[in-house]
C-alpha cells in the first residue's frame, strides 16, 4: 500500500519507518529540509532506540523516502498520516494547532482524487469537524476526502516497539466514512490481525482518548508525588509504599515511579490543553483534580531546589552543582520541558554553576539553555563539586563507583530525585544522600 507521513518528529518519522517495515511503501514529507535530508541518508534526525536501523534498512530498500514538497506528497498516496506538531501555546495553557492547520492547508491544493486523511497529532476535541470542513472547502476533491482520526501511544525511547505492537488502534470516524475505514484497516492489517484491540469509534472519542490517557498517566504520576510529599512528613518510603500499592492489580506498579515528576513534550502541553479545553467546553469541574496533578508537578521540581539549598546554604553563589541527566526521561534526546533542565536552569539563575552531563541530550540541551556548562564523562562532570544531583535516571548513572567518585568532589552529597540509587552503597562511599519521598 502506498501512503504518506506528513511531519516527520519523533512521531512522524517512527511511523513512517514503521509502515515501511510493516511492508508498504511510504513517502515522508517535512517543511524541515535538513530533517528530509538526514532522514533520507537512513538516519534518524534524533535518537531513538531502533529507529536508525529501521531508517536504513527502508530507505536502502526503496520502501521509505522523504521530501518537502506538498505536491509531491498529495500526488504518491491516498492516504495521508499527519504527525506535526501541536505544542503549547506561548503565554498560554493551550494547545497551538498553528501547524496542523497549515499542513492541512498546504496538502489541500493538491488532493485532485477520493483520499483519506488520518490525523495522529494530539489535539483538543472538537478540531477533527475544523479539518475536515478546511479540505471539503480547499482540496479539488472536496467532499471525496474522509478525515480519521488515529490518536499515536507511543513512548519515546520505545518508538518502533509501540508502534509495532501498540497497546490498542483506535480509529475514529465521522459517518459515512466506509472508505477511511477500509484503508485504515488495510493499512494496519498486520498489527490488527496480530489481535491488537482496534476500537472504532467517532471523531469526539478517537480525540479525547488521547488527552483523557495522558491526563490518568499524569495523575498517577502525580499521584504517587503527592503520596511522596507525605512520606517525607511522616517518615515514611514512598518506594516501598509505591510496591505496597501495586501489588493491587486494580492499581498496578507501571507508570507509578515517584520522584521528580513528568515532563516532556507530551504529558505537561496535553495535561494543560486538555484542562484549557474542557474550560471552553463548560466542564472545568471535571478537571479539578487535573489541576492538582499539574501543581504538584510543579512542587517536585521546587522541592529538590529547596533541598539543594538546605545542604549548600541559600546563597548559591560560587557553589558548584553537577547535574546527571538533561533528557527528560532515559533513553531519548528530547529536552522538551526537561525536569532535570528546569532544576539545572533555576539552580543557575540562583548563581550557582551548574555543569550538566547526559549521555545523548547534550547538543539539545546546549542550544535551550547555553548558559549551564556541559561535560560528557558523569565523572569528569561531578569535579570539584559541592552537591550532586540525580535528575534523569540513566541507567549507566547508577553503576559508577561512588567511591571513586567522592574523591573528585569538593563535598560528596547528593540529591537522588529519581530514586534509583543505591543509598547503603553511598552511603557506604562517604556520601550524605537524599531521596525524594524516602525515608
Ligand atoms: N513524541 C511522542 O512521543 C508523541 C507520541 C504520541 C503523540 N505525539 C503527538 O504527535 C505530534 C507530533 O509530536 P512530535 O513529538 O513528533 O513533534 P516534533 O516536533 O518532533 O515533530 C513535528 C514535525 O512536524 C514538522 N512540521 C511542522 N509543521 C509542519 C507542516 N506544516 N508541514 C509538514 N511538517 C511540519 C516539524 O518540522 C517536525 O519535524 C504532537 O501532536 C504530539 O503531541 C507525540
Ligand atoms: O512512573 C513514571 C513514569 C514516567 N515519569 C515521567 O513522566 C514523563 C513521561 O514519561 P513517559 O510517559 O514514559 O514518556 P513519553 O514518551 O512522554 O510518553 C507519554 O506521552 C506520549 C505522547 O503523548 C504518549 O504517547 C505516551 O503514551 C505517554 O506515556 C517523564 O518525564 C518521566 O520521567 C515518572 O516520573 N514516573
Amino acid at each position: 500500500m502506498k501512503m504518506t507521513v506528513i511531519g516527520c518528529g519523533y512521531l512522524g518519522a517512527t511511523h513512517a519507518a514503521c509502515m515501511a517495515e510493516l511492508g508498504h511503501e511510504v513517502l515522508g514529507m517535512d517543511v524541515d529540509i535538513d530533517k528530509v535530508h538526514t532522514l533520507n541518508s537512513g538516519k534518524a534526525p534524533f535518537f531513538e532506540r531502533d529507529l536508525d536501523d529501521l531508517l536504513a534498512t527502508h530507505t536502502a530498500s526503496g520502501r521509505l523516502h522523504f521530501t518537502a514538497s506538498y505536491k509531491e506528497a498529495a500526488d504518491f498516496a491516498d492516504l495521508h498520516f499527519i504527525g506535526v506538531g501541536t505544542p503549547q501555546q506561548p503565554g498560554s495553557d493551550a494547545y497551538d494547532l498553528s501547524h496542523l492547520f497549515e499542513a492541512v492547508r498546504r496538502l489541500a491544493p493538491g488532493l485532485t482524487r477520493p483520499a483519506v486523511v488520518a490525523v495522529k497529532s494530539t489535539v483538543p476535541v472538537g478540531t477533527a469537524p475544523r479539518v475536515a470542513e478546511l479540505l471539503r472547502e480547499q482540496a479539488p476533491a472536496g467532499d471525496l476526502i474522509e478525515v480519521a482520526w488515529n490518536p499515536e501511544f507511543l513512548r519515546e525511547s520505545f518508538a518502533v516497539e509501540d508502534t509495532l505492537r501498540p497497546d490498542r488502534l483506535v480509529l475514529g470516524f465521522n459517518t459515512g466514512h466506509s472508505r477511511a475505514e477500509a484503508l485504515l484497516r488495510q493499512a494496519f492489517a498486520e498489527i490488527i490481525d496480530s489481535g491488537t484491540p482496534t476500537i472504532v469509534t467517532d471523531w469526539a472519542t478517537a480525540e479525547l482518548a488521547k488527552g483523557a490517557a495522558n491526563s490518568f498517566l499524569a495523575t498517577k504520576i502525580s499521584f504517587i508525588n503527592a503520596m511522596a510529599e507525605v512520606c517525607e512528613k511522616s517518615g515514611a518510603d514512598v518506594a516501598e509504599l509505591a510496591d505496597i500499592l501495586g501489588h493491587d492489580i486494580r492499581i498496578g506498579r507501571r507508570g507509578m515511579r515517584p520522584g521528580l515528576g513528568f515532563g516532556g513534550g507530551c504529558l505537561p502541553k496535553d495535561l494543560r490543553g486538555f484542562i484549557t479545553r474542557a474550560d471552553e467546553l463548560g466542564a472545568d469541574e471535571a478537571v479539578g483534580m487535573l489541576r492538582e496533578a499539574d501543581t504538584v508537578n510543579a512542587r517536585r521540581r521546587r522541592r529538590v531546589i529547596d533541598l539543594a539549598r538546605e545542604e549548600l546554604g541559600t546563597d548559591l553563589r560560587g557553589k558548584r552543582i553537577t547535574v546527571w541527566g538533561a533528557a527528560f526521561k532515559p533513553g531519548t534526546d528530547d529536552v522538551r520541558d526537561s525536569p532535570a533542565l528546569a532544576v539545572a536552569q533555576d539552580l543557575h539563575g540562583l548563581g550557582a554553576t551548574v555543569t550538566v552531563t547526559d549521555p545523548k541530550a547534550l547538543d539539545n540541551a546546549r542550544k535551550l539553555h547555553p548558559g549551564l556548562d556541559y561535560v560528557e564523562d558523569p565523572i569528569a562532570a561531578a569535579e570539584d563539586a559541592d552537591l550532586l544531583l540525580h535528575l534523569t535516571e540513566w541507567p549507566q548513572f547508577s553503576p559508577i563507583d561512588p567511591r571513586r567518585l567522592a574523591a573528585r568532589t569538593r563535598n560528596p552529597k547528593v540529591i537522588d530525585a529519581r530514586g534509583t540509587l543505591d543509598t547503603a552503597r553511598w552511603r557506604d562511599a562517604g556520601w550524605t544522600i537524599r531521596c525524594l519521598g524516602h525515608r
